[in-house]
């Protein structure tokens, strides 16, 4: 079935509102087949006024969690993982509970505490204490495992960064080589994701990035750049820099099967619902949304200290959508980025 075209004036109308609710710019573009359509608006650095463009890099957050994903299903099409047996097979120092299983990891049902959770609870003292350290993935888990299970192993889900930190831990320590060499020689070389990087613990964004700014919790101060990082407490679970041209390749690549075997995929984009109106899922490391119009896109979020992403491909990897904001700590501006699944996937503004 063909979807609607998408609605460009509103995707241009969504940023506008997110620019009035605090975002210094926005960008959206949507690639389907040769064709693309772009939207940029406000600005990529609030200081030098420079005006914001699609084709500029961010860090993802979160999207990284489908990169990881994919190395590790990869690793198990190799039959070098198991998805099902205990993560504590592959990992150098074992979790406390033997029960939880590498899918559960990737479903984030392991009930494995989030340790950013205490670590940001105060927004911009959190982020300055950690935006230059490195950590290994070893003093994130133990800061998680400090804390107990939010759940039993696979009775519910709870989203945790923890989760995608262990599966770092576990590409890393079966196959003795870092993720960064994963990324690279199974995704961003063969797909040609040529403004792609990892280059964690590295904390500046090379060729031409936006410039992120994170909003303090008391709201009448000024916006913090938060734009150099390590991001080395998120690393495998945030820590990848690239821009929407890439990121539409990767889920189009994704879904329309390039990436994994078949069997994988399915496994992968075999979805639970997460919402109580099921209008939000959870796969492995993957987000479904069902729109306003009935089309379920597939893909992820992000957040990290300045930057919001929205990054999602149709079921056939035929449209595929990134948008991006760069502010953070602004709930409100995350919620409307949204809308731009909306007006690029239903050709309309869903308010
Ligand atoms: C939810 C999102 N998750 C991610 O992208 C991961 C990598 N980010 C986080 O867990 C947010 C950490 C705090 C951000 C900070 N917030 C605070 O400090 C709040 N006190 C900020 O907003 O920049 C996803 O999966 O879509």
């Amino acid at each position: 079935p063909s979807l609607p075209a998408p609605d460009v004036a509103a995707v241009a109308e969504v940023h506008r509102t997110a620019l009035s609710q605090g975002a210094p710019g926005a960008l959206t573009r949507i690639d389907e087949g040769p064709r693309s359509y772009h939207v940029a608006t406000g600005e990529a650095d609030t200081a030098a006024h420079t005006p914001m463009d699609t084709g500029r890099r961010f860090r993802v957050g979160s999207v990284s969690k489908t990169f990881t994903t994919v190395v590790l299903l990869q690793l198990v099409a190799e039959g070098k993982v198991d998805l099902d047996a205990p993560a504590n097979r592959y990992l150098p120092e074992p979790l406390p509970d033997e029960r939880i299983t590498v899918r559960h990891l990737l479903s984030h049902r392991s009930g494995l505490y989030d340790y950013t959770n205490d670590m940001f609870h105060n927004t911009v003292p959190g982020f300055e204490a950690v935006r230059n350290k490195v950590f290994s993935y070893q003093e994130l888990i133990d800061l998680s495992t400090a804390k107990p299970l939010n759940n039993a192993p696979g009775a519910a889900y709870s989203y945790s960064n923890t989760n995608f930190v262990a599966l770092g831990a576990i590409i890393e320590h079966v196959t003795g080589t870092p993720v960064a060499t994963h990324y690279q020689r199974r995704i961003f070389v063969p797909l040609r994701l040529k403004n792609t990087s990892y280059v964690h613990p590295r904390t500046t964004i090379s060729g031409t990035y936006a410039r992120g700014y994170l909003r303090q919790d008391d709201t009448t101060l000024p916006l913090v750049d938060s734009t150099e990082q390590t991001v080395s407490w998120a690393q495998s679970a945030g820590a990848v820099i690239s821009n929407a041209k890439d990121l539409n390749r990767f889920f189009s690549a994704l879904l329309s099967g390039k990436l994994l075997p078949e069997e994988q995929l399915r496994e992968m984009t075999t979805m639970v619902p997460v919402t109580a109106d099921g209008k939000q899922s959870y796969g492995l490391g993957l987000r479904g949304r069902t729109l306003s119009c009935g089309t379920t896109v597939y893909g992820h979020t992000g957040t990290v200290q300045g930057y919001y992403t929205y990054a999602f491909t149709t079921s056939d990897g035929r449209r595929s959508m990134t948008s991006s904001a760069n502010t953070s700590n602004n709930g409100t501006v995350n919620t409307t980025l949204g809308a731009t699944l909306d007006a690029s996937f239903c050709g309309t503004d869903p308010a």
